[in-house]
């Protein structure tokens, strides 16, 4: 089974279709870099994915588990949203100890798991016993990211993980992106950041308009159908989404 598998998914908001009849298929253990422009659907489509908000129509499991039965759904996945749920008078360390004591994880071996992933990303121990109050937006990221994979998800949601982040901390996720798919967890990373997806995605899937316009290997994307020649995932991107694909399909039909 995919891990995350939808059919016809559609998400209205008044006359507004922010998502409609997305069909996604993302095998196990995959990055699925998932593109499109600014208001193309991609937040709608993780939140529905995630359970934080109800399709209006069509269905998606996520780990074998609808996504509507919400509880059920919860300790198979992590989301890093846009912007991530901190708590402010909380030290960084209390609040990665807090998720964990939500998820039920075992304390010495969580104990252990936040002092790794703190180290991986730069963060000393002074600043894990520092508020985040007093975090700077790079070191919040940080945080929320640690939070979204701490219990091992089967499923990680990553909406703009590198945002805010310096060089070497962008790089580290990156490498901590493949360490999760290493570990069988399946990553759906949503990012205006091309060079990440070219980096790490198995498949990417570009949405416009609230519809999946294309998808393919980063590879075949690059490649031009037509004379062979290589183009950046820039540039592909921008062609594919230049203009409305519906009318596209109108002129090829009528010539
Ligand atoms: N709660 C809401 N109520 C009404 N309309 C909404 C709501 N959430 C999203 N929309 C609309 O749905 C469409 C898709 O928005 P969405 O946030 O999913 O886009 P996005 O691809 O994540 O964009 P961005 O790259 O800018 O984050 C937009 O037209 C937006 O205005």
């Amino acid at each position: 089974m995919p891990a995350i598998e939808t059919s016809a998914l559609t998400k209205r908001y008044g006359s507004t279709t922010a998502v409609d009849q997305l069909d996604l298929s993302v095998p196990d253990g995959t990055v699925y870099g998932f593109l499109g422009p600014n208001g193309a659907g991609k937040t709608t489509t993780m939140r529905m994915l995630t359970g934080l908000t109800t399709p209006t129509s069509g269905s998606a499991t996520v780990a074998n588990v609808p996504v509507t039965d919400r509880d059920a759904l919860r300790p198979h996945i992590g989301y890093l949203p846009e912007e991530p749920p901190l708590y402010e008078q909380a030290t960084a360390y209390e609040q990665l100890e807090y998720i964990a004591g939500l998820r039920d994880l075992p304390e010495q071996q969580t104990k252990e798991r936040i002092d790794e992933l703190l180290g991986r990303l730069d963060l000393s121990p002074d600043d894990a016993a520092t508020r985040i109050a007093d975090y700077s937006k790079g070191m919040r990221q940080k945080v929320a990211y640690i939070q979204a994979i701490l219990h091992d998800p089967d499923v990680a949601f990553l909406d703009e993980p590198t945002s805010g982040l310096d060089p070497r901390a962008a790089r580290t996720i990156r490498e901590l992106i493949g360490e999760l798919t290493d570990q069988g967890t399946t990553v759906f990373l949503s990012t205006h950041i091309l060079p990440v997806v070219e980096a790490v995605a198995d498949t990417v899937g570009i949405l416009y308009d609230g519809r999946l316009v294309a998808e393919d290997t980063p590879s075949q994307l690059t490649q031009r159908a037509e004379t062979g020649e290589t183009r950046t995932l820039e540039e592909a991107f921008l062609e594919i989404t230049s203009s409305d694909p519906a009318a596209d399909d109108a002129e090829a039909t009528h010539g």
